[in-house]
């Protein structure tokens, strides 16, 4: 059987090199095929596998420069059934493509929101003036540039090849390090021993002690949590739903213990799963 991927497109985006190297491990790991399946957003390519129309979804969680990606924390929590089959982290390089000769003419930059935060430091030092203008995606930002010399786009390098787009300046992504978190979401994981598991959760009342419960369960227990954070739950202003990332697995009886009295002190709660996570350096990049 072939393995559909739905991820953001058009081709060569960040979320395509992402599910690349998915397909790949895949097929390196446990000789399966995949078709990639492009969609115009994040909220749609996360739709689609909860229709049951692909497989699976590649979707962007949380980046090292400017942290949650909030269109797919709100997804999955108004979603349900979807779970978490393995993590992808991405080192995430960004270019500056112009059909112009010179950063001197350039009037407009266009890209992903995502894209344009993580480069503000840059655009503020070499482009002060120009208007900044949102995209569905880095690679619809490309699109856009084609007829437009005193336009530019942020996006990655691997798109320079696809689209033939000259890159004027490659690395300008404010941070070196710059990554992004990935998951691989669907309705049927394959059972898998990780070493992570994130959860989401709404709490009973706004009273005082409300938030401290929840997380004294896993202090309690010696379980480190690598991530907490917060979304409006958009019933009303002040009430929150908290994502937490915790160290560890299913397997271990600590942990089933902690989530089963997680249980007594939240409303709403949604386990994503226990994941693997798939680290990718720069140079694997160059094989996909
Ligand atoms: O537009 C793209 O290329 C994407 O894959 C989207 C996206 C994101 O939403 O975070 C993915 C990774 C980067 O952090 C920048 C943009």
């Amino acid at each position: 059987m072939v393995i559909s991927i739905g991820h953001l497109g058009p081709v060569g985006t960040n979320a395509e090199t992402a599910a690349l190297a998915y397909a790949h491990w895949l097929e390196e790991n446990q000789a399966k095929a995949s078709l990639l399946c492009p969609y115009p957003s994040i909220a749609q390519t996360l739709h689609s596998v909860a229709r049951g129309d692909t497989n699976k979804a590649v979707v962007p969680v949380e980046n090292s420069t400017e942290g949650s990606v909030a269109i797919t924390l709100d997804t999955l929590w108004q979603l349900d059934r979807l779970k978490i089959q393995q993590e992808v982290v991405l080192p995430i390089i960004h270019a500056f493509f112009s059909r112009g000769t010179s950063l001197n003419g350039i009037k407009t930059v266009y890209s992903h929101p995502q894209a344009l935060a993580q480069c503000q430091r840059w655009l503020q030092q070499n482009l002060p003036n120009v208007a900044l203008i949102p995209t569905n995606s880095t690679t619809e930002a490309l699109q856009k540039i084609s007829l437009e010399p005193t336009a530019g786009a942020i996006a990655a390098p691997r798109a320079a090849k696809l689209y033939h787009v000259p890159i004027l300046v490659n690395h300008i992504n404010d941070y070196p390090d710059n990554c992004t978190r990935f998951w691989v979401m669907t309705l049927n994981p394959t059972p898998t021993v990780g070493s992570r598991i994130s959860l989401a959760f709404s709490v009973p009342a706004n009273i005082p002690g409300s938030l401290m419960k929840p997380l004294q369960v896993f202090a309690q227990r010696n379980i480190n949590l690598s991530r907490i954070e917060s979304r409006p739950t958009k019933r009303s202003l002040g009430e929150y739903v908290f994502y937490l990332d915790v160290e560890g697995n299913h397997e271990d009886p600590n942990i089933n213990d902690a989530l089963n009295d997680l249980t007594s002190h939240t409303e709403v709660i949604k386990i994503y799963g226990s994941y693997p996570v798939l680290f990718l350096k720069e140079t694997d990049l160059e094989q996909l």
